[in-house]
């Protein structure tokens, strides 16, 4: 133990922090201007080796990116075991290794930590911590800080896995702790090979047949640009992606003007894209390909993009969904009968609730950030969630696949051919292509082509499901966020006083108005999102409450 105390002081101390520097784990991990990051990407490369041994010595994931952020911020998260976030019940303590002022201090923290948590620490166990990092050049530098953080702990070994999207990383933390090959190879490998299959289960002759094959992606100059233009080389003939904005040298900087939190903030046309794309089905990643959104270029004067956004690919999924099942269930199947859910945050247009219930979904909120919605969906036994910005993914529960899996192998023998028999082999190939392990913008773009596929539909069919209500998100830079505190899934502010009166107050006057505001938990803003019956109502709303919070801040 004092050995193992003497190490971790003196690698921290070449890891100092830098002053005035205040780090929260926030909505996803630790993120900041990347130059500043050192001493906490460092401090959570420990953090991640004490999950490993308090978790029995199974590996757990440690990815550098901040996502959607400009290009000269980066960021920290780790990964549990299961190939989820980690458990929000560290991330106090998380938040206390980060803002320990010096190195005695953070030695200090980590030693009541392992004593509180009766972690096995400084006895050499050996624990696994995959690496990943996305395409920012403060990346590098970062990484090694994080493998330093990791050598500090007696026994964990860090395993660099290279440039990555988040999803690959959570999916091979995943894959490792259940004894399967977890290389980026078999990523590619399992995606194309279920999607594959998914495509041969089309039904032939579908009523419609508005499918174009052709799909342009942006890759917002990022790592997902580059691996969808690794998986294409084993994606079968029926789909012709085209990807844009792929991060190669001289097609721009990452997130400026591209990818999926411009695109579905400012709903507008991304850099690399024109009018003269007008009417092709777009795709659009974020940066570190988690969040996936679709678009259509109008090429109407005034009016952009038609978005297609995280709700629609939320109401795409339940629908195919609920239809496999349907199936099922007419068979005389019990499996038919599972419990299937909708798990959204405030965030989602209203429009996409009242569809998704009108189908006859139970549908759940939960605050912003996917910690809390992949931990609803798992409730389910095939949970859905989405953000409206496109993160999401698909749950199945290990009750539901050990049904499905038997029941395939039944109906192949007895029933070869029936409606039955292909829906129970589309759900099983749907949870081997979707990411179970976090939101994947790869997996999900798949699942989204074959389904739209299997319907025979164009975007235009897809997006008419329903007509999204007019709604606005502006952010308000403010001195401290932390001022404001929010209660109900983030609809009612608690703190400062008075504010909640002063929204409601604006909402009262427009009709069918919504609005609610929070801090956000990757930048330093208070976000304001507002909806009402028209733009300009939505938008009048939104600078309104804009206003107020400038005002009581
Ligand atoms: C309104 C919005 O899109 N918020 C995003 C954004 O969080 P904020 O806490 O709002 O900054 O980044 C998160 C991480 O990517 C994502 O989970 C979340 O949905
Ligand atoms: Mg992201």
């Amino acid at each position: 133990m004092e050995q193992q105390r003497a190490i971790l002081l003196r690698c921290a101390s070449g890891f100092p922090l830098p002053p005035g520097v205040k780090m929260s784990y926030g909505t996803a991990g630790f993120r900041a201007e990347g130059m500043t990051l050192a001493s906490t990407v460092f401090r959570t490369g420990v953090l991640a080796a004490l999950r490993s041994l308090k978790m029995g010595s199974a590996a757990v994931g440690l990815m550098i990116t901040a996502s959607h952020n400009a290009v000269g911020d980066n960021g920290v998260k780790v990964a549990d075991p299961s190939g989820s976030m980690m458990t929000q019940l560290w991330e106090p303590f998380a938040d206390a290794l980060a803002g320990a002022p010096t190195a005695e201090d953070f030695v200090r923290v980590v030693f009541e930590f392992v004593d509180e948590e009766k972690i096995p620490f400084g006895v050499a166990r050996p624990s696994e911590i995959l690496l990943g990092r996305d395409t920012r050049p403060s990346g590098e530098a970062l990484l090694e800080a994080a493998k330093q953080g990791i050598a500090a702990v007696v026994g964990a070994v860090a395993i660099d896995m290279g440039i990555l999207t988040t999803p690959q990383l959570h999916w091979m933390v995943r894959r490792r702790n259940e004894g399967r090959g977890a290389s980026e190879d078999e990523y590619f490998r399992q995606l194309s090979d279920s999607f594959r299959r998914l495509m041969d289960l089309s039904p032939e002759g579908t009523l419609r047949n508005a499918y174009d094959p052709s799909v342009w992606v942006d890759g917002a100059n990022g790592v997902g640009g580059e691996k969808l233009g690794e998986l294409m080389k084993l994606l079968p003939a029926g789909l012709a992606v085209h990807v844009r904005n792929s991060g190669k040298d001289g097609e721009g900087i990452l997130n400026d003007g591209v990818g999926a939190d411009f695109v579905q903030k400012e709903k507008a046309i991304p850099h690399g894209f024109s009018t003269s794309d007008a009417g092709r089905r777009c795709a659009s990643l974020d940066g570190d390909a988690d969040r996936l959104v679709y678009f259509r270029i109008t090429g109407e004067e005034g009016r952009k993009i038609d978005l297609t956004d995280g709700d629609k690919i939320l109401s795409l999924f339940s629908l195919f969904i609920k239809e496999q099942l349907a199936k099922l269930e007419e068979g005389g199947e019990p499996a038919g009968r599972a419990r299937l859910g909708a798990v959204q945050t405030a965030y989602a247009n209203g429009a996409s609730t009242e569809f998704l219930r009108r189908m006859g979904m139970e549908v759940a909120f939960t605050p912003t950030g996917v910690k809390h919605l992949h931990e609803k969906a798992s409730e389910y036994d095939v949970g859905i969630y989405f953000e409206a910005n496109g993160h999401g993914t698909v749950l199945f529960s290990d009750k539901f696949l050990r049904e499905l899996e038997p029941l395939n192998a039944e109906l192949a023998t007895n029933h070869p051919g029936s409606e039955s028999q292909k829906a129970a082999l589309r759900l099983w190939e749907v949870s081997q292509l979707i990411n179970q392990a976090v939101g994947d913008a790869l997996s999900g773009f798949l699942l989204v082509e074959a389904i739209l596929r299997h319907k025979g539909w164009s975007i235009e069919d897809w997006n008419s499901l329903y007509q999204d209500l007019p709604s606005r998100q502006l952010k308000v830079k403010v001195a401290d966020r932390s001022v404001v505190t929010t209660a109900n899934a983030e609809t009612q502010v608690v703190n400062p006083p008075g504010l909640q009166e002063a929204i409601d107050a604006e909402t009262a006057k427009y009709p069918n108005g919504r609005c609610f505001i929070r801090p956000s938990g990757t930048e330093d803003v208070v976000r304001v999102y507002a909806e009402a019956a028209t733009q300009e109502a939505a938008d009048g709303l939104a600078r309104a409450v804009a206003l107020e919070v400038g005002r009581s801040l």
